[in-house]
């Protein structure tokens, strides 16, 4: 591999309040070190069918703001094949690409992990997902944005249940991951989480319930993590139902709107170390690592790492949430 001169960049996987600001920052960070920067469309699948353009200063001016990707993103099943990556790579080679930034998730770095070990191409992740989910930073790009939207949804069904004096299941997203539920119940002052982090070792419908909530509260929220392990907040209000049919139940799924929104100032400051580290990264050799921020420094975790799925959730949190709760 000679000396990088043509970044490509792609957004891929669900989309994350900061891509913009993580686009922004790696293509200016690229013109700035004299290296040509070309932006790929709708993740992988642009790769595939050579949607891509070259892009300037001003192709990422006015978008630190924005949610959403202005390259798009796609969910690519082609790329899951040898054939479909082979066909990416003479993309690249056509387009004079030498090195790829890729920014989504755990399945996004996965994608670009296998890549290159096929493929002579330094690859480089952003961590791009609002669920947390990614092992070696401590947060991803979009995190921060999708828990202050949580929060925003929380406060206001606070008010109805608090009228009503009603048990509410409010669901978040987090893709069998529980970062999203647990911080959004201890900031919005929720009751109980329910993530699938801790469902091996307890029933945590059981143990909310005999935590006694009403003896000092007539109105509750639970934030349940989506996932086929907890089986979500259809599947709790459906037991309450049928073992606890005193409680007035509700349920609140918040779906796709926790993954809109502007970039709130963490994310865009995340976004735009990120980026800019992720040209220092390609500059200095790197190859086939994320580039994650621990402690407030900018490191380089080995793609094997990040995604391996363990990323552990803290107990000291599940235990603040659980003490804060009475
Ligand atoms: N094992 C794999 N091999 C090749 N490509 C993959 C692999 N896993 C995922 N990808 C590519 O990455 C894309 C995005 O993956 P996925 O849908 O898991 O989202 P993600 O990046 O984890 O983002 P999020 O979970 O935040 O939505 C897939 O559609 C596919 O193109
Ligand atoms: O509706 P889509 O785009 O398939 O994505 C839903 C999934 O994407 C995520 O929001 C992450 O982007 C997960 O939390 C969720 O399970
Ligand atoms: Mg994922």
């Amino acid at each position: 591999m000679g000396t990088v001169k043509c970044v490509g960049i792609l957004t891929s996987g669900g989309d994350a309040p900061g891509m913009n600001a993580a686009i922004r920052a790696v293509t200016r960070a690229a013109i700035y070190n004299g290296l040509q920067v070309k932006g790929i469309y709708r993740g992988y699948k642009g790769l595939i069918t050579g949607e891509i353009q070259e892009f300037k200063s001003q192709n990422v001016s006015n978008i630190i703001q924005l949610g959403g990707t202005i390259l798009k993103t796609a969910r690519c099943k082609e790329f899951l094949t040898p054939e479909g990556r082979k066909v990416a790579h003479e993309t690249m080679v056509k387009e004079g690409i030498d090195a790829l930034v890729v920014i989504g998730g755990d399945g996004s770095l996965t994608g670009a992990r296998i890549f290159a070990q096929e493929y002579d191409i330094p690859c480089i992740g952003l961590p791009g997902t609002i669920d947390n989910d990614l092992f070696g930073t401590d947060t991803t790009i979009g995190y921060d944005t999708a828990l202050n939207t949580i929060l925003e949804a929380v406060d206001k069904i606070r008010d109805t249940a608090t009228s009503h004096e009603r048990l509410f299941f409010i669901e978040v997203m987090g893709r069998d991951a529980g970062f999203l539920a647990l911080n959004g119940a201890i900031a919005s002052g929720a009751e109980a989480a329910i993530i699938p982090e801790c469902s091996t070792e307890v029933d945590q419908l059981e143990e909310f319930i005999k935590s006694g909530y009403r003896k000092s509260k007539n109105s509750s929220i639970v934030i349940v993590a989506e996932s086929e392990i907890t089986g979500g907040a259809m599947h709790y209000a459906e037991r309450v139902k049928n073992e606890y049919p005193q409680y007035d139940v509700r349920v609140t799924i918040l779906g796709h709107l926790q993954r809109g929104g502007s970039p709130s100032a963490h994310d865009r400051i995340l976004a735009s170390r990120l980026g800019a580290a992720s040209i220092d990264a390609i500059l200095e050799g790197q190859r086939n690592v994320m580039i994650g921020i621990e402690n407030d420094q900018v490191v380089y975790v080995p793609f094997t790492k990040a995604i391996k799925n363990d990323k552990p959730i803290n107990k000291e949190l599940v235990n603040v949430l659980r003490t804060l709760s009475i």
